[in-house]
């Protein structure tokens, strides 16, 4: 069974293609926690999704590693503050531009302010930067644990075997949480060579092997492009576990003391039911898919939404929309997996190192490090440093940016080209936009906006500190592009999102989302993404691609943003994105079906990828010519055409929009309404009528004319 332990959490594992160090790793501690008590959980013994062995933490290590994310991708307080929104998502909405300048409602983001890194306690840093306590007033709160269900109905213990939950010879809670003292405790290991790095090779040779490292095989996550389902993804032993023929409650051993309970059901038996629950669930195993007589499999489902609420400490509701994306048993992982932080990953400045000499001169202050994988030729996972990585003298010289290796992925797919000119429409606080500057090698123009003036501030600190010559800051709200300006080549949308692949790093996110915050952000995300299309020239030489993402894994501002951009802009196609991992998106969902290129879109998850949960879709943009099949129906009447703002429309529409005759007549009876209100003249059947009739009303063309209709003498 691979429930683990709240704070029994396995170290971070390598990210896909790397290698994993031969010595044990210690996992990020300061994170923060929304869910049940430590002590309940701990006498839980912790076992690592990742693998069959049961992983404890080291007993001993040199330094956790203490870094601050730079990137904060949970945006929905400020994305609400913005501009007027309404839910209606089956039209078009209007872009009702807000200045955002200078308001600064959205709480300040300083995650990236060097000081504070410096100034924070190691303890007390955190991968998040909500000081949200995850528990807003007015919110759904935490569900109460069920009672609908019975332990007893389930399974019974046939040969009292308890392995998975005994506690470990040795291994008292203390060793297996590792508490906050054991900052000096040294890895044994330490001082063994365990990096491919030192061994001075070229760039080319420290990756070379980092795929096929036996010792790795059953912790890499999707190594080799099409394998996601091999020895890359991440697998619980929920499974075995569940359709083993000795599957047994676990024994309570909670030595002599009173447990926690949660409305009268220990954490521990609703672990349990938990776990039963998804094989009757999961419908795997003929014994288990019983379940309790006279309950329905839904009865079954809802009490497993409830108990995983409970457990993991999730509003009911939110337990309920992620559920709906993946089979039961994988639904699990995925919150086994937001309990874990991710690796802790930076990438190499190009503009000031080389990834190489970046390494070694952090392996040279005891960071244990490594190539990120074959993916990237800039990411180094970082496994434990003595020195905070956020404020190392290499950090504060720009050499590397700290940077959750998902955030990687959209930059990759933009694929920018040197000399272009490009938008990054939500960039603070710059993780991409560096990133894009680097890949450009300084050349060509970024103009990296965002809409929280708070925010570029510590855009600007970036975008200074890693040498950025390239990039013009500004404060707009990116719904008012491209009437600010247009025609870049490519423009990167990471759109303010609900954060929902991020949860390992605010956990308040467990707790703080409602159905209306879904829909408000997708609504926002539909305008943003129609301003991106329409911001690329499709003119462009070398480009004309769009890349939309998300730190959230929900189909409402993922997929359904796509097909909505694709519906609204058909002169825009999805094109295949370039990244080598990652599973594909979903064509349909719930029954509505999305256009069959979402396929191309690409989604990595948690319990997958062991990365943040992320989105990244990439469109090219069409010139918007019209096409063959409309120029021929040009001639005997188009139905259907392309109106100035490239959208497809009814030529029945356009038709009823403006009739020149009849609106000449309307206007005509309304002057003479006028003047015999206003003055009191009676304008007769004579010379007023006649010369309205000797005139034609036309509506002007082009942009111009703005739809004012002008008055052009007849022919004589
Ligand atoms: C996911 S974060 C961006 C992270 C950034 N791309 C990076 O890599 O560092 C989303 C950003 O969108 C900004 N934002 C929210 N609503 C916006 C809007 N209407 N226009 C522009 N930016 C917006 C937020 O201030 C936030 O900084």
């Amino acid at each position: 069974m691979g429930y683990k332990a709240k704070n029994k959490q396995a170290p971070p594992k390598p990210l896909p293609g790397t290698t994993e160090p031969g010595k044990k790793r210690r996992r990020d501690k300061g994170k923060k926690r929304a869910s049940a008590p430590k002590d309940e959980r701990s006498s839980i013994k912790a076992q690592a999704s990742g693998g069959r062995h049961k992983q404890v933490l080291p007993g001993r290590r040199k330094k956790k590693v203490d870094v601050v994310d730079e990137e904060e991708d949970s945006d929905l307080e400020e994305a609400l503050h913005q501009g007027e929104m309404s839910p209606d998502e089956d039209e078009e909405e209007t872009v009702k531009v807000k200045s955002m300048k200078g308001k600064g409602k959205a709480k300040a983001d300083d995650t990236d302010d060097v000081s504070d890194l410096r100034k924070a306690p190691a303890k007390d840093l955190d991968f998040g930067d909500s000081d949200d306590d995850g528990h807003d007033e007015g919110k759904e709160v935490l569900p109460t644990g069920q009672h609908m269900f019975d332990l007893d109905a389930m399974p019974s213990d046939e040969d009292g075997e308890d392995d998975e939950f005994d506690l470990g010879e040795g291994e008292d809670d203390d060793d297996l949480l590792g508490d906050e003292d054991d900052d000096e405790m040294m890895d044994s290991d330490a001082e063994e060579e365990d990096s491919a790095f030192a061994s001075s090779g070229d760039e080319d040779e420290m990756e070379v092997d980092e795929a096929n490292d036996p010792r790795t095989a059953h912790l890499r996550l999707n190594p080799e492009p099409g394998s996601d389902d091999e020895d890359g993804a991440i697998t619980t032993n929920l499974e075995d576990d569940l359709t083993n023929e000795g599957f047994t409650l676990p024994a309570v051993d909670n030595g002599g003391e009173v447990e926690d309970f949660e409305h009268g059901t220990s954490l521990r038996e609703i672990e349990t039911r938990m776990r039963w629950l998804v094989g009757v669930c999961a419908g795997k195993d003929e014994k288990l898919s019983q379940g309790v007589p006279g309950k329905s499999r839904s009865d079954h489902l809802l009490q497993l939404q409830h108990d995983i609420a409970t457990y993991f400490g999730y509003n009911i509701f939110l337990v309920g929309k992620l559920m709906k994306l993946f089979p039961v048993d994988e639904a699990i992982a995925f919150f086994e997996a937001n309990e874990s932080p991710r690796p802790v990953t930076i990438r190499a400045n190009t503009l000031r190192t080389r990834r190489r000499d970046l390494a070694q001169a952090l392996i040279n202050r005891g960071v244990q490090l490594e190539p990120i994988g074959k993916w990237s030729k800039v990411g180094l996972q970082v496994f434990e440093s003595p020195v905070p990585v956020g404020a190392t003298p290499e950090y504060l010289a720009g050499q590397y940016m700290l940077q959750s290796a998902s955030s990687f992925l959209p930059v990759i797919a933009l694929a920018p080209q040197p000399n272009e000119r490009i938008l990054d429409m939500a960039s603070a606080p710059g993780g991409k936009t560096t990133y894009i500057s680097a890949l450009l090698q300084n050349t060509g123009l970024i103009f990296a906006n965002d809409s929280n003036k708070q925010r570029t501030k510590s855009l600007t600190a970036n975008v200074h500190r890693m040498g950025c010559k390239n990039v013009v800051v500004c404060n707009y709200d990116a719904r008012e592009f491209p009437r600010v300006m247009g025609g870049f080549d490519r423009v990167l949308l990471d759109a303010p999102c609900s954060g929902t692949g991020v949860i390992s790093k605010d956990a308040s996110v467990k707790v703080n989302k409602t159905e209306r915050d879904f829909q408000l952000l997708s609504h926002l995300q539909k305008q943003l993404i129609l301003c991106a299309l329409d911001s690329v020239s499709p003119n462009s030489a070398t480009g004309g691609y769009v890349v939309y993402s998300t730190c959230s894994v929900t189909v409402d501002e993922d997929e359904a943003v796509v097909d909505y951009a694709l519906r609204k802009r058909p002169n825009v196609r999805l094109v295949p994105t370039g990244l080598e991992f990652g599973v594909e998106g979903f064509k349909a969902f719930e029954g509505k079906q999305f256009h069959e290129s979402l396929n191309l879109t690409r989604r990595f998850y948690p319990h997958k990828h062991n990365m943040d949960g992320f989105f990244v879709a990439k469109f090219k943009v069409e010139k918007r010519v019209k096409k063959q099949s409309d120029e021929d129906a040009e001639e005997t009447g188009p139905l259907r055409k392309l109106n100035d703002e490239g959208e497809l429309v009814e030529e029945e529409q356009e038709r009823s929009a403006f009739d020149a005759e009849a609106d000449a007549t309307i206007i005509q009876e309304g002057k003479k309404k006028h003047l015999l209100k206003t003055k009191g003249i009676k304008v007769g059947k004579g010379k007023g009528v006649e010369k309205a009739r000797a005139e034609k009303v036309v509506k002007p063309r082009g942009p111009t004319g703005a739809g004012k209709p002008q008055r052009v003498k007849k022919a004589e």
